[in-house]
């Protein structure tokens, strides 16, 4: 039937009742078979990994060394765990128990911790997780085996500590929470069911009544508006076909919405404001600099460690070269509503911003006029082209010159790319440019080291420094500068 997505059966039943997933393999452990584990170490997603410590008789028969996967624990614990995935040589299973917990182990603060999918690391201290976040990208870095930086040590070398704020809950300055339709429950009857996030490892949803890693002011918004969809579902107000958006990740349900939250600068009277329409403007204040953006746009999320974060960029981007040389153009690669380029503007003779998306780009120049900074201009572009771009930039004599002309020795290039990080076109046209300094901001650590081996040993620089950044407290995302210097 056209429009109709099939549904497809995900689960079975046995003959002694259990549901369990029809991809199950019940070999070495039936489904929901309890495991006790100790955890050895931790994978890439903040799981843990451990072996078998089950001397039971009645453990079924298994290869020798198997192993067994389980989020929401930490190394050194010994655990129960039930069973929901056997693979070749290990198993996954959910935390059941823990028996032996590690003395980084705490209470999470929401109640859902576990279950829904949005945080990883609510039970362990943030110290904990800052050395989990600092290990990973020093894994990442050392497996590449970057030619110069092949060892732990190298690395080390130049790590600096994981910069964060004392705010790990109520910092989150944006949430997306979904719903889906309401289930009829009679004549005209409707009831909405979950408002929230995926669930751990599902694509189904968990109802969230609070979210305690967003603002309270966001906090406060939501519950109001859950109140407000609770009613109109209720009076069938919310089943009208044309006016709602399917929701693209849904396979039971035909519609849904996703909804936002985003907390802006407070009002004149000192209010929060919390903006729900995605084609609203809203403005958020970082250093002193006003940077107005589309709600739906792209933005970072934490206001208390983006000051951190500009002042990680300017302070790399200012430093004088090893010749003495000061830096007076810098290039922002993918720059967003300007966020790098306008913070940096009063220590350069000319910045520049090249950005993909036209609305963004249209923001940043408002930006610089709305605070007055006469030095930084906006190109819609995409990176890829940007040495090469025919788009000329107008020089304070009122000359033109198009990016590829700046002083090589005096030209920093900030680069902040979506996690997918810089591709192979981008790097190529960067290298062939070859400025003096590339201070990468990035929020997939994985692509960064990728990207990093490209730079140091096709590009020919060298790594200054590594800063991790804690942006998202309670879950496993990273944030981290890289500074690389021509050698
Ligand atoms: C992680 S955001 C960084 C934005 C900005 N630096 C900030 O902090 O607000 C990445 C940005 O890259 C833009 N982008 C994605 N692909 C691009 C491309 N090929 N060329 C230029 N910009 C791109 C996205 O639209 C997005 O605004």
């Amino acid at each position: 039937m056209k429009g109709k997505i099939p549904e497809v059966p995900v689960r079975r039943t046995t003959a002694d009742g259990t549901v369990i997933p029809i991809r199950f393999v019940d070999k070495p452990f039936p489904y929901h078979y309890e495991l006790k584990v100790r955890i050895d170490s931790w994978n890439d997603m903040g799981w843990g990994l451990g072996h078998l410590e089950d001397d039971s008789e009645t453990l079924p028969e298994h290869p020798e060394n198997w192993g067994v996967r389980v989020p929401m624990v930490l190394p050194g614990e010994l655990v129960t765990v039930k069973v929901f995935k056997n693979m070749d040589d290990y198993s996954e299973g959910d935390l059941v128990n823990v028996l032996e917990p590690s003395e980084d182990r705490i209470e999470p603060q929401c109640p859902l911790a576990g279950k829904c999918g949005g945080c990883q690391f609510q039970h362990m201290k943030i110290e904990k997780q800052r050395e989990w976040k600092s290990n990973f990208v020093t894994k990442g870095l050392v497996e590449h085996e970057i030619e110069g930086y092949k060892g732990i040590d190298d690395i080390s070398a130049k790590l600096l500590p994981v910069a964060g704020t004392d705010e790990i809950y109520g910092y989150r300055s944006k949430i997306t929470p979904h719903y889906e339709a309401p289930t009829k429950v009679g004549d005209d009857e409707y009831e909405m069911e979950e408002i929230g996030f995926q669930q751990f490892m599902t694509k189904r949803l968990v109802d969230v009544e609070e979210c305690p890693i967003a603002t309270p002011a966001i906090n406060a918004k939501f519950k109001e508006t859950r109140v407000e969809l609770h009613k109109q579902a209720k009076e069938g107000l919310l089943n009208n076909r044309k006016k709602r958006k399917r929701h693209r990740r849904s396979r039971n349900k035909e519609l849904g919405a996703t909804l936002l939250f985003r907390h802006a600068d407070d009002d004149e009277n000192g209010n929060p404001v919390v903006v729900t329409d995605n084609k609203e403007y809203m403005t958020t204040t970082v250093k002193g600099i006003k940077f107005r953006y589309v709600a739906g746009n792209f933005f970072q999320n934490n206001n208390y460690v983006l000051p951190l974060m500009v002042d990680g960029v300017l302070s790399a981007a200012l430093k004088p070269s090893a010749s003495g040389k000061v830096p007076s153009h810098l290039i922002d690669c993918y720059c967003g509503s300007g966020l790098f380029a306008l913070s940096a503007a009063s220590n350069f003779q000319l910045c520049v911003g090249i950005e993909v998306q036209e609305k963004a780009i249209e923001e940043a120049t408002f930006n610089a006029e709305a605070n007055n900074i006469k030095n930084c201009q906006f190109v819609a572009a995409s990176a890829e082209a940007i040495f090469a771009s025919p788009h000329k930039v107008k020089m304070e004599n009122g000359e033109e010159q198009s990016v590829s002309d700046f002083p090589r020795d005096q030209t920093v290039v900030v680069v902040d790319p979506p996690r997918k990080g810089c591709s192979g076109a981008f790097l190529e046209q960067l290298y062939a440019y070859s400025p003096q300094r590339v201070v990468y901001m990035s929020c997939g650590p994985a692509t960064q080291a990728r990207d990093a081996k490209g730079l140091v040993e096709v590009g020919g620089y060298e790594i200054v420094s590594i800063q991790p950044f804690d942006l998202f407290p309670q879950t496993k995302h990273i944030e981290c500068l890289m500074v690389f210097e021509k050698r």
